[in-house]
């Protein structure tokens, strides 16, 4: 065949080029255009798209005759890509919901902590809740931004513990365009930034490995930030709320944890008690909690028992509150719709029965006799249950969780998230 025999092809598949979605263009093996589709023109002569090109060579009788080129649009797939980015990203700016008329407990300790940081909420001070999991550092961070002078800006979260420590980098700092191997097109801004003029809410500071403890301390002594693959540093205006149930001074002496960090986030430490050491707060935490959850799971409760006070004031609540959460959860997912009380007996197999044991009647959540309607409602329903059981039983510690259920960390926060725990 001669060089020709291109041209010949190009007729042939020119009404199936002029109908494809991309930009093609046929050359000849000297790089001479031979045909262009429609699109071609569009696409690039216009320039405005964003675009990636695949060429082909095409081997006639074993000699290279021509190239065919194909142009891809990609602006739709970027388009997405940002929207994506832009909703994954409000999806983490947990918008401050919570006051201080919000936490609930009239205990001494727990209104020294409250106080502390009302007074702390006015300053621009750095701030460090401590408490083990589940006492409410969450809602105290939320409180405090609400309550401070930044509050009509942004209170943004991230849980250092969470998110592999290649990745927490540019969570923090973000990245500059061509920082690494899929970093999107325009960089990406880190938390840091998002939460300029706000609060940035670090929980779980003490799980933040050493290569990272010392890019935040610093950003704190700087109050500068470096994107990474930049070298451009970015001036941050950030009230910072950290928190962890880590044992910090341990891990300073143990070299795990840097003591200038912690001199730089200990600014105004509050310590939040656990509930254990606070029970006469439990029934008006439980009635506060049941008025909640009434709505939620449609129920009508409207007391508790003396009895079913004195048991909930027996347990030692390693989980804190949010266990506490969960037996009342159970407890009103096993009452019938009419029932207005929670008895001593209701509270008792709440406590007892994370198998999630169906009662008075309520259809079986997982019998063994009964084949499920849907099998993966049914797994769903039993992972969460034996994910709860395992976070109450090692006391809320997340890290022991995963361990006992022999899966990763990120793993059981990537399930706890989808299946709402
Ligand atoms: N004093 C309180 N009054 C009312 N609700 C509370 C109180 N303390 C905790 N809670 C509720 O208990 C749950 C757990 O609280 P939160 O998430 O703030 O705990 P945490 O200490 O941040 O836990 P973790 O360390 O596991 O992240 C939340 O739903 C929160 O609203």
């Amino acid at each position: 065949m001669k060089w020709t025999d291109v041209k010949e092809i190009v007729d042939e598949v020119k009404p199936v080029l002029k109908a494809t979605s991309d930009a093609v263009c046929l050359l000849d093996r000297y790089g001479n255009i031979l045909y262009e589709n429609p699109l071609y023109e569009i696409m690039l002569k216009r320039g405005n798209a964003e675009i990636v090109a695949d060429a082909k060579d095409i081997y006639v009788d074993g000699k290279k005759a021509g190239r065919v080129v194909v142009y891809h649009d990609i602006s739709e797939v970027n388009r997405l890509k940002r929207e994506l980015e832009r909703l994954n990203q409000k999806l983490r700016k947990v918008e401050a919901r919570y006051t201080f008329k919000d936490i609930i407990g009239t205990d001494a300790a727990m209104q020294e902590a409250v106080n502390t940081a009302k007074t702390a909420a006015m300053t621009p001070a750095t701030i460090m809740l401590r408490g083990e999991s589940g006492t409410g550092k969450e809602i105290f961070a939320n409180a405090i931004h609400n309550t401070s002078p930044r509050r009509n800006e942004k209170f943004v979260k991230i849980n250092c513990s969470s998110i592999p420590d290649e990745l927490l980098e540019s969570e923090l700092f973000g990245y500059r365009e061509g920082a690494f191997t899929g970093a999107q097109r325009g960089g990406k801004k880190g938390l840091f930034q998002e939460a300029d003029k706000g609060s940035l809410f670090l929980d779980e500071i003490g799980d933040v490995s050493p290569r990272m403890q010392v890019k935040i301390l610093r950003a704190l002594q700087e109050r500068e930030i470096m994107p990474v693959g930049s070298t451009e540093e970015i001036p941050i205006d950030v009230r910072i709320i950290c928190a962890t149930n880590k044992p910090l001074e341990e891990m300073i002496e143990e070299g795990t944890f840097r003591e200038d960090l912690y001199y730089r986030l200990n600014v105004f430490p509050i310590r939040i008690p656990p509930l254990r050491d606070r029970k006469e707060d439990i029934e008006e935490l439980s009635m506060y909690l049941l008025n909640q959850y009434n709505d939620y799971y449609g129920r009508k409760v409207t007391s508790i028992d003396a009895g079913a006070i004195a048991l909930l004031k027996k347990e030692k609540w390693p989980g804190n509150v949010r266990e506490l959460q969960n037996v009342l959860s159970r407890a009103l997912i096993n009452l019938s719709e009419e029932e207005q009380r929670l008895s001593e007996e209701d509270i008792r197999s709440a406590i007892n029965g994370e198998e999630m044991r169906p009662k008075r009647g309520m259809s079986c959540e997982i019998a063994s006799d009964t084949v499920p309607e849907n099998l993966g409602e049914a797994m769903a329903k039993m992972e969460r249950a034996c994910i709860r059981r395992a976070i109450e039983k090692n006391g809320g510690d997340k890290n022991k969780a995963a361990a006992q259920l022999g899966i990763p960390l990120r793993t059981l926060y990537y399930k706890c998230r989808k299946l709402d725990i």
